[in-house]
């Protein structure tokens, strides 16, 4: 059973003076930052040289993008066409909405029936919706909290959008940007499908026209013993790829590289984030991985805001049958794309990736097989 206490906001919290953060965020073991990471050394891909046609240079580019989805799973974007005053905007507003009184935020709250439901408590244990404003999803009593509060909405298909959790001063910017970003997702999208020997379409047609994309702002307030908590745990994401617009003063995100942890870089203003999520590592049959992030906090307050492309819900991810052959088995099992975005929360609240909670990896069992056939004729 989870304590109905645990429903309120890290923000809240945080505004407490506090000396240190309560145990319910502190890790168990250090697992934070004993040495100062390294920065990674993120390649910047200019999306608007990413087109079919694409002359020599242009050819570079192309080139470039393979390499870093297969290094690191992330890159820096470019190109995209998009104001810097515009995405200064988008922070701005952001900034100014975490900042707005506790009481007017509640209006947009993820706690199910707050108002009916006295607070939202059922049965003793607090309920939330994906949808809304206030902190990530409590399974358990034993689950690490993250320092962190955000709004989470759908923004595609329009006419999913539940707009009584949108905040007004963010609908005109939110509605741009929607509008903005997948035009940048499309055009990576159609890249990476090329960059595979496919036509611009190929992914495309597997995620369907008419994408599910969800906008995820955070707020990590700040935190009086950084070291001792995560801002957001280590996750990889629930999309085909992200796109990231960082805080452009404070630093946080860090990805899992060969086993070590290294910072990514404030970015330059006007550039934007990507990263691979599992769809793609699953369409891709593995060529190109999600990569493991996290975000670790600081004595200084961050927001990022965070759009996940995932495909129509009752798309089927599966590996491309085309990268599936005797060399290269099929990696990961067929799943409704509803289905494996479901699982994601339960992982998510887990610690886990989706990939392994759900079991949708193959490659080990059939790893395992051969060691016991190995094994067997050994003996
Ligand atoms: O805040 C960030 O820098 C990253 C957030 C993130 O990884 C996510 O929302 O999935
Ligand atoms: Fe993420």
């Amino acid at each position: 059973m989870v304590h109905p206490a645990q429903g309120q906001t890290v923000q809240d919290l945080a505004a407490g003076d506090l000396a240190a953060p309560p145990s319910r965020y502190v890790l168990r073991e250090n697992k934070n930052r004993l040495t100062t990471p390294e920065l990674a050394a993120i390649a910047t891909i200019d999306v608007s040289r990413l087109t079919a046609t694409a002359t020599a240079a242009d050819e570079e580019e192309a080139a470039k993008l393979r390499s870093a989805l297969q290094s690191w799973g992330l890159f820096a974007v470019t190109g995209h066409g998009m104001p810097e005053s515009f995405l200064d905007e988008i922070l701005s507003a952001t900034r100014n909405f975490f900042h707005l009184p506790p009481a007017t935020k509640e209006k947009y709250s993820n706690v199910i029936a707050a108002a009916a439901a006295g607070g939202g408590e059922i049965d003793g244990e607090t309920k939330y919706q994906n949808e809304g404003y206030g902190i990530d999803r409590i399974d358990t009593d034993e689950q690490i909290l993250d320092w962190c509060d955000r709004l989470y909405l759908q923004v595609q298909p329009e006419s999913n959008r539940q707009l009584e959790f949108w905040p007004p001063e963010l609908r005109e910017l939110l509605e741009e940007y929607t509008l903005r970003s997948e035009h940048v997702f499309r055009r990576l999208l159609a890249a990476v499908a090329r960059n595979l020997g496919f036509n611009s379409e190929f992914f495309a047609d597997k995620v369907g026209h008419n994408v599910s994309t969800y906008a995820r702002f955070t707020y990590y307030p700040p935190c009086p013993q950084p070291e001792l908590v995560y801002g957001l745990k280590p996750h990889t994401d629930n999309s085909v790829l992200t796109i990231l617009l960082l805080d452009n003063r404070v630093g946080g995100l860090q990805i899992l590289r060969d086993g070590r942890w290294l910072d990514i870089p404030v970015l330059t203003d006007g550039e934007l984030l990507v990263i691979a999520g599992d769809e793609i590592e699953i369409m891709s049959n593995g060529v190109f991985m999600a990569p493991v992030h996290r975000v670790v906090t600081s004595e200084r307050e961050r927001i990022s805001v965070v759009m996940f492309y995932q495909p129509e819900p009752e798309k089927v991810l599966a590996p491309s049958e085309e990268l599936v052959g005797e060399d290269r088995p099929a990696m990961y099992k067929r799943i409704e794309a509803k289905e494996f975005g479901d699982g994601f929360w339960d992982a998510f609240a887990a610690g886990e990736r989706t990939i392994d909670f759900l079991k949708v990896k193959v490659v080990e069992q059939q790893q395992q097989q051969q060691s016991e056939v190995a094994v067997s004729t050994s003996a």
